[in-house]
């Protein structure tokens, strides 16, 4: 790197073109309407400004447009709506039983991006707004461990900025963060979207600091009666918000764009600090499992043997 490499550059790897480092998974997931795909987008235009296209996945086979190329996208693989007819299936199950089709062929799809690791440093995969069928599915989970088992994998949860200033709503969408974060246990963004029309400051406030939270929650009359449950739930988010990397962007302006590839760098120190050392010992502790039942089959093997040959082996 030469010394007059920029931060922003340091932050989205990309004064070389991006094609000799370390390859990165971002995984976009929130609600549907956060701005995922616009987000998509976003990424995508700024790391074309810096020479460094990203390679996109899209995993949304109900999406009727979008705004960008995708590399390797599901709807060329399975016809959602030929599934829902097929299998007699509302949208919802649609989506999911796409997503499985889609997951049996994943050994082929990772071979055609393993290819193409060396040429891209970022590699994009857009989820279903129905969040659940990612964040929850078996496939959804397969997808997210094959990714993290190959390369630095980074999930950034998108969040509606303005439709998130109900302290309720706030509340409901933290709370929902945290369960992606502790199922998927991968490195996590937090990005607050859309702060082109509401900046995420008030979040911001409200997660370094309990009582002001509190303060907002009781000028909010009409949903006292929830007070005292959400009261407990802040207390347990404590400890989710402590260890959270968050970031204000706006998909439409581009602005806080330096600070989000700042944030995803941090998320991919923390894959090789933390979820890389564990992944390895479940991968030893599974291969020394899986050498024990081996050495165990054998051992029996050899004892039947030699009752059938009338022979005593001492094992
Ligand atoms: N003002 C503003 N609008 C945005 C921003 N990002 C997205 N939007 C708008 O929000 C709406 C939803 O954006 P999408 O990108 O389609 O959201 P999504 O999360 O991909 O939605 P699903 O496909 O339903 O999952 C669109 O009308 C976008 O133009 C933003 O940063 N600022």
């Amino acid at each position: 790197m030469s010394a007059a490499q920029t931060d922003t550059e340091k932050a989205a790897g990309t004064s070389d073109g991006g094609s000799t480092e370390e390859a990165v998974n971002i995984i976009m997931i929130g609600m549907a309407g956060s701005g995922k795909t616009t987000l998509m987008q976003r990424i995508n235009a700024y790391l074309h400004e810096r020479k460094t296209a990203p390679y996109i996945v899209n995993l949304d086979p109900a999406v009727s447009k979008v705004p960008f190329q995708a590399n390797i996208d599901i709807r060329d693989t399975v016809d959602y709506k030929q599934v829902m007819t097929e299998y007699n299936l509302g949208p919802n199950g649609g989506i999911l039983t796409s997503l499985n089709l889609f997951t049996t062929k994943l050994d082929q799809v990772m071979d055609i991006v393993d290819k193409r690791a060396g040429d891209h440093k970022y590699f994009l995969y857009d989820t279903p707004g129905q969040i659940e069928i990612f964040t929850w599915s078996a496939s959804g989970a397969i997808i997210s461990n094959t990714l993290a088992a190959t390369r630095p994998t980074v999930v950034v949860y998108v969040v509606d900025t303005p439709r998130t200033a109900s302290p309720a709503t706030f509340m409901s969408n933290m709370m929902y963060a945290c369960s992606i974060l502790y199922k998927t246990q991968l490195p996590f963004v937090l990005a607050f979207n859309k702060t082109d029309v509401v900046s995420h400051e008030f979040a911001l406030r409200w997660m370094e600091d309990f009582e002001q939270f509190q303060q907002a929650l009781m000028r909010q009359e009409e949903e006292r009666f929830m007070n005292s449950l959400i009261h407990s739930m802040s207390l347990v988010l404590d400890e989710f918000y402590n260890n959270l990397r968050v970031v204000g962007v706006s998909a439409m302006t581009g602005q806080g764009m330096d600070e989000f590839f700042k944030k995803i760098q941090e998320a991919v120190t923390e894959y090789h600090d933390e979820f890389k050392p564990t992944l390895q010992r479940q991968i030893e502790q599974k291969q020394a499992a899986e050498r024990e039942q081996k050495a165990e089959q054998l051992k029996q093997l050899m004892q039947d043997l030699s009752v059938t040959e009338g022979k005593e082996v001492d094992l």
